[in-house]
């Protein structure tokens, strides 16, 4: 059964080049991926995609037929999209016996995932069949502003209680800044008040705040450094996915069945939702 790996993050954290350096690396090392794009906005999708959004929603003509601007017009596409990913389940199931990973990019529009009921349908209907993990790509020289470091640890958050599912998160660019002051901030309260200290505006005492309601998060959570642009870090990837191939297995499975059978049995919480927004 491969693994599925959803990777998503701000605009600009490097998600693409973290697929396209996966993808490659994979391949290297003889592992059979197949890699989904789910950003319709893309001129160009740097990787061999299996499944391409754009192939069935075009994106222009979203913006032109609903009059909507570029962030509208994107989360209509995966909208749009949502409503016949069980085709896509399907593919993938096909394919089963001759993968071992699914790699899935998303555009930068976070929101379609941490809030939109379009990203947990997706994530729904993957983590139903296969081990799914989230990827939570964070640019760690933005991090080093602590109050950023804040927003990117409430979307990841934000994304793990909304999508049940493991998160994995994957400090990028570390050939341009060492990741070791985040995980330290992970750890220690302290280390991370000194340096928001430094930082003093209006939003430092929220984060403070919130520093502290997300020391349980922090205890219970993988993460690592890597490097899209180098390829650093990426040897250690694989443990990680197989720990938190685990962690679906033994902390997450049996509520992913429930809800499995809500949906069967007609009371899908999350496609009444979906057909509320569509209202
Ligand atoms: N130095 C460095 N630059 C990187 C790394 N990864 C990505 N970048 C750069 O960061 C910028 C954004 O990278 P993308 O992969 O397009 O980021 P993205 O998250 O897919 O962007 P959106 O799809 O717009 O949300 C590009 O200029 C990349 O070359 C890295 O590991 N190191």
């Amino acid at each position: 059964m491969p693994i599925v790996l959803i990777v998503l993050g701000m605009a600009g954290s490097g998600k693409t080049t973290f697929v396209q350096r996966l993808v490659s690396q994979m391949s290297m090392e003889g592992k059979r991926t197949y890699n989904v794009n789910l950003d319709p906005a893309v001129l160009e999708v740097k990787f061999p995609a299996s499944i391409d959004i754009r192939d069935s929603v075009k994106y222009k003509n979203i913006m032109k037929s609903y009059k909507l601007g570029p962030n509208g017009a994107i989360l209509t596409c995966l909208n749009i999209f949502a409503a016949q990913f069980d085709q896509v389940v399907k593919l993938i199931e096909a394919k089963k016996d001759d993968i071992d990973y699914v790699i899935i990019d998303t555009p930068g529009q976070i929101e379609a995932f941490s809030q939109s009921a379009s990203g947990q349908i997706i994530t729904d209907s993957l983590a139903c069949t296969f081990p799914c993990i989230n990827l939570y790509i964070a640019d760690t020289v933005r991090c080093e502003n602590p109050n950023t470091f804040m927003s990117n640890m409430f979307y990841a958050l934000s994304i793990l209680y909304k999508s049940k599912i493991p998160l994995l998160i994957c400090f990028n660019k570390i050939d341009v800044l060492d990741h070791s002051f985040a995980l330290e901030w992970m750890k220690d309260f302290e280390q991370f008040d000194q340096n928001l200290s430094k930082v003093d505006t209006y939003l430092s005492s929220l984060s403070r705040s919130l520093s502290l309601v997300l020391e349980e998060f922090y205890k219970n959570i993988e993460a690592c450094g890597v490097s899209a642009g180098t390829g650093k870090g990426f040897d250690k990837l694989e443990l990680k996915f197989e720990k938190c191939k685990q962690e679906y297995y033994d902390v997450f499975y049996l509520e992913i069945q429930k809800k499995l059978k809500e949906k069967q049995d007609g009371q899908g919480v999350a496609m009444s939702a979906f057909e509320d927004q569509l209202k």
